[in-house]
């Protein structure tokens, strides 16, 4: 029998549940016929990926070399490629890249691999689907299957009860809106809010709004000390237009999470990178409000095309995004310029709060730490 080539890959990496899953493996493959049929070494992933067969309880599968299983491949002839824009309960909506939305199961061998995830698919993810049924009537949408989940990046999740709960997939950036005045600027919140974007290792972007009420001057020494650690800083005017054409282009084609304390001027900023936006966010926010799972799962807003495709990432969840699961003993890990310094100061477990012989006091005594990011610090460190 010809072997085919088949490159599907799941994103279910090896862990301790091992065990558990390969039992689902087994009695997935044989439901659907072994359907595993590779040759050792050959190369199946298209993106030059070595694969490894094995058996697995008598099942044979097929591994590549980071150690995530690969399911025989969708019919493309047949399959749409598409994003996922939110999943509710039992239903993934998705956005084919034909255009179309898909109301979507999910192919019960994926969900059978998935026994270390709570949810084998989220909002962002790039997914195979295999149209089924008849074409819908008027206004209602095309019914399929999730055949495939492509693998992730930019993963956006909290950990509760020990499980790891993923909120959305394939997030490139995380958008932190403060605002220069009305409410005025609080520099310590936006260092919360990067203390939390290092923690999820996604790129933060600072927004500063409603730069049209103050001096762009009077921002330079706070800009310079967040550009100087390497955070990119846009002072932005939803009400004048300022900075907003830098704003949508640092969007494009991007997948973008975005955070911030009420009355910054998230919604305004919203209307002016794409009109009708802040809208479309608020109207389905408050229809899925009706969901079980809007605090868990995002919802993904597609740009217009003037702003060159895109997408924007909303939760309620990711909005108080403040300090997502991080932990006092890890803060300093999470401000990049103490990071030189912590391995140096003489206790151990120096908080570099109180101690004496902290080598990162000491940084900050003589100018090398800016004064305020330490405070800021500390106050984090100290829980208030
Ligand atoms: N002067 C000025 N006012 C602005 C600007 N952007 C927003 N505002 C005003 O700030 C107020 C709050 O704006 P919103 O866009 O509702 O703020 P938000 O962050 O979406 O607030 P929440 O929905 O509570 O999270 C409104 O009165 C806006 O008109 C700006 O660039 N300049
Ligand atoms: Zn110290």
């Amino acid at each position: 029998m010809a072997k085919k080539r088949r490159n599907v890959r799941a994103t279910f990496r090896k862990g301790h549940d091992t065990a558990k899953r390969e039992r689902g493996l087994t009695r997935a493959f044989e439901q659907h016929g072994g359907e595993a049929e590779h040759e050792r070494g050959e190369r199946v992933s298209g993106k030059g990926h070595l694969t490894r067969k094995r058996t697995v309880a008598g099942a044979e599968v097929v591994e590549d070399s980071s150690g995530q299983i690969v399911l025989p491949d969708v019919d493309r002839e047949v399959c749409v490629l598409g994003r996922v824009l939110r999943v509710q309960g039992l239903v993934s909506r998705v956005l084919g890249d034909d255009g179309r939305q898909y109301a979507c199961a999910t192919r019960q061998l994926l969900k059978q691999l998935a026994t270390e995830l709570r949810h084998v698919v989220a909002a962002g993810d790039r997914v195979w689907v295999r149209p089924e049924g008849p074409p819908p009537a008027d206004g209602a949408l095309q019914e399929g299957i999730i055949e495939r989940v492509e693998p992730r990046h930019g993963v956006l999740s909290r950990s509760s009860r020990s499980r790891q709960h993923l909120i959305a997939a394939n997030i490139d950036q995380i958008l932190v809106v403060a605002s220069a005045a009305a409410p005025r600027l609080k520099p310590n919140l936006v260092d919360r809010y990067l203390v939390t974007a290092e923690k999820t290792g996604l790129r933060p972007i600072v927004c500063i709004n409603k730069i049209d009420l103050v001096e762009p001057v009077d921002l330079v020494p706070i800009i310079g000390v967040w550009s100087q650690l390497g955070y990119e800083v846009l002072p932005v005017s939803a009400e004048t237009g300022f900075g907003v054409d830098r704003l949508r282009a640092r969007l494009r084609a991007k997948q973008t999470a975005f955070t911030g304390q009420s009355g910054v001027g998230k919604s305004s900023l919203l209307n002016a990178i794409d009109p009708g936006l802040a809208l479309r966010v608020q109207t389905v926010s408050s229809e899925s409000d009706k969901g079980r799972h809007t605090t868990t799962t995002a919802e993904l807003y597609p740009l217009g095309e003037h702003v060159g495709g895109g997408f924007l990432v909303d939760t309620p969840g990711i909005r108080s995004f403040e300090l997502w699961d991080v932990i006092p003993e890890e803060v300093a890990n999470y401000y990049r310029e103490l990071r030189p310094y912590v391995s140096q100061c003489r206790f151990p477990d120096c908080t570099h709060t109180h101690e004496d012989f902290c080598a990162v006091k000491d940084a900050v005594a003589d100018g090398w730490i800016d004064a305020r990011r330490y405070e800021s610090y500390v106050q984090i460190r100290s829980g208030e």
